[in-house]
Order: C-alpha cells, then sequence, then structure tokens
C-alpha cells in the first residue's frame, strides 16, 4: 500500500511586502519542498523573513512572485474554507481570549467544521479534548486561558491548531519565551506529531541546539533572503551549518553535531590519575578556562584525579580540592603569584 505524502511546495517564490513605490523583496525566487512527517525547523536571523515566509505559505500575505502549491495544487486554487481545512498556524502573538477557558479556545479549532453558529457538536467536542490530551494539558481544560504561563499558553494554541485537524501546520517561533525544559517538550511533541500523524509541522524558531537535535529537516534563511535546506547532517557535512551559524569563536563541533565556543588555549597543565567522569569534567573546565590539559607522562601531575578529590602539586606544595571549582581557584592562585 503506497501513502501519499503531504507536501508544500514553492517554486521561484519571491517574498516581501507591497509599498508605494513597488515591493519590498525579502526572500528572493526561493524554491523548496517541505514534506509531511517530518518536522522542519526554519533557522535565520532577526529579519532574514521567517515570520514574512510563514505568512505567506498560509496565505495570510500576498506573494510577490512564483508559487506555493499545497498537495500538488496551488494555493491560488484553494477557497477559503478549504485553506481552514488544511492550514493550521499558531503565532508568537498573546490571543485576546477574554474570559474564554482552555476547552473553549480549543474547541475554537473546530470552527471549520462547525457551521455557521459555531455549535459544537459531541465529535467536535471529543477532538477538542484529544487535542487538550495529546498537548498534555487535559487538566487545565476549565482554566481561563488568562491565567495560563506562557508554556501552557503555548501548549493551549497547539492543541488549538491540532483540533483543526489539518493536514498542515504552521508554527511562529512556538518556543520563543519558554524555559529550557519546556522549550525541549514542545519540540519534542511538534517532532512526533510529525511523525505520528504523518502532517506536514513546520515551525520557525531561534533555538539552534534544539532545532539540531530534533528536526528531520532545517530550512536556513539567510538576510539576503537566500534558502539552504536538508538534514542537519548534510548540511554540516556540506559546510553549509558552519558558514551560516559559525561566528568567530563560535563553531560547529562535529562529535555533538552541536556549535560551541571554542575557547583558545593559551597555557597547559599535566592532568593524571583516576579517568572517570569527574577526569572529563575537569579536562572541560581547564579548556574552557584557557588551559590544555596535558599527559604527564610518568612523571607528577599537576592535577590529580583521586578517590574523594583532587589533589594538586604547584609551587606551594600539594594542595586537596574537593570539587573542580576548587582546582580551578587553587591553579588561579598559583598563576597570579608566578
Ligand atoms: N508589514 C511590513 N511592511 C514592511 N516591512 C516589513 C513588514 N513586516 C516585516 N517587515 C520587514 O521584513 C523583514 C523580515 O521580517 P520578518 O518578521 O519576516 O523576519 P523574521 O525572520 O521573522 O525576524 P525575527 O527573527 O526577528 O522574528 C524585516 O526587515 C522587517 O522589518
Amino acid at each position: 500500500m503506497t501513502t501519499t505524502v503531504h507536501t508544500i511546495e514553492i517554486a521561484d517564490l519571491s517574498i516581501g511586502y507591497k509599498t508605494r513605490n513597488g515591493a519590498k523583496t525579502i526572500g528572493h525566487r526561493m524554491s523548496a519542498t517541505v514534506r509531511g512527517g517530518e518536522l522542519t525547523c526554519l533557522l535565520g536571523r532577526n529579519g532574514a523573513g521567517k515570520s514574512t515566509l510563514l505568512r505567506t505559505m498560509a496565505g495570510f500575505l500576498p506573494k510577490l512572485s512564483g508559487a506555493v502549491s499545497i498537495d500538488g495544487k496551488d494555493m491560488s486554487e484553494y477557497s477559503a474554507a478549504k485553506m481552514a481545512r488544511t492550514v493550521s498556524i499558531v503565532l508568537t502573538e498573546k490571543p485576546d481570549t477574554g474570559n474564554m477557558t482552555v476547552a473553549e479556545l480549543v474547541a475554537l479549532g473546530r470552527s471549520p467544521y462547525t457551521g455557521f453558529w459555531g455549535r459544537c457538536s459531541d465529535d467536535d467536542r471529543r477532538v477538542a479534548y484529544r487535542a487538550m490530551a495529546t498537548v498534555g494539558i487535559g487538566e487545565l481544560a476549565r482554566r481561563r486561558v488568562a491565567s495560563l504561563s506562557d508554556g501552557e499558553r503555548q501548549k493551549a494554541m497547539i492543541a488549538k491548531a491540532l483540533a483543526q485537524q489539518t493536514p498542515v501546520m504552521l508554527l511562529d517561533e512556538p518556543t520563543a519565551f519558554l524555559d529550557f525544559t519546556s522549550k525541549a517538550e514542545v519540540m519534542r511533541l511538534l517532532r512526533q506529531i510529525s511523525h505520528d500523524t504523518g502532517k506536514i509541522v513546520f515551525m520557525s524558531t531561534h533555538d539552534l541546539d534544539l532545532a539540531l537535535q530534533a528536526a528531520d529537516t532545517l530550512w536556513l534563511m539567510d538576510n539576503g533572503g537566500k534558502l539552504a535546506t536538508g538534514a542537519p547532517e548534510d548540511l554540516a557535512l556540506d559546510g553549509r551549518l558552519e558558514a551560516f551559524f559559525g561566528h568567530g569563536d563560535t563553531v560547529f563541533d562535529t562529535a555533538t553535531g552541536l556549535f560551541v565556543m571554542n575557547h583558545a588555549t593559551t597555557t597547559a597543565t599535566t592532568v593524571g590519575g583516576l579517568r572517570d567522569r569527574r577526569y572529563d569534567m575537569l579536562c572541560k573546565a581547564l579548556r574552557r578556562n584557557g588551559i590544555e590539559p596535558a599527559d604527564p607522562c610518568g612523571a607528577t601531575p599537576e592535577v590529580e584525579v583521586a578517590e574523594g578529590g583532587y589533589a594538586i602539586t604547584t609551587g606551594n606544595g600539594l594542595q586537596h580540592a574537593a570539587t573542580i571549582a576548587e582546582v580551578m581557584r587553587a591553579l588561579c592562585r598559583n598563576r597570579q603569584q608566578q
């Protein structure tokens, strides 16, 4: 059995804003495809045009030229009603929800199906409750939206989009303003939704580290409106990721597949003793402080990882440290005295 994969294809698409003197072009002749069943993250610096692209793909903003097609059909052929059943969008702005409860907000996602008076059937309510359960906010159903934390409200907005039951979900910075754990949770949830349902989940974000770990496909949009797309690993291998985000001492670390701060080391210290996790962490702390850990080659190391702590041998004699912080302070003191 073959299953059709949902797609949004942009072809020679130029985006931007019509002005009195013509047009302000933000993205120029971009071509790429978003596929269903994958989490696609759109990354770019402030002002690159991520929101402009998302809004154009949602049909909220007219394109300047080129084409956007959803499942092979040009977007202009979709009626407003068909669009509402095809594309849901989650924006960053706080929704004006008045006194609404979470359940009422999520049920609004059913409006493309509820007819003129917007009355929810039992089936519509079931869909809304299922969406809240998927996002993990079932217990918030009766809470006023205005009383939610940023993370809870963001999840409610994702549940509303899910309740809309569209094959396409577009999200503009759904992880903005969230704490690190909530960011990771929302990203994981969106990845799961795309994989489990085959939906297109296309989101913009500034959370590079999380996107590198969660996205199946990245779209990198530069401030000249050019686009590079691919799996994070392919973009790493061909150098485009590093070219895009590498900057000064921030370099791409192929071992972890993440960007790291590169600390230039200006001096060295010999490290020996037990090769456990403390050894690795000690080496990390030394490098972070510009000190290269070196092999003592059989001699007494300056720092030895021992049972229950660290032994430091310097010009001041032998000292003991219980933590890496104490080792670093002892080494610094010694260097200042030299
Ligand atoms: N209504 C508008 N009219 C004219 N220019 C606009 C309009 N809205 C946005 N812009 C400009 O378009 C460019 C792209 O803006 P956009 O909001 O799409 O960028 P972004 O990548 O989403 O940025 P950020 O990461 O800061 O949210 C910016 O230079 C912005 O000033």
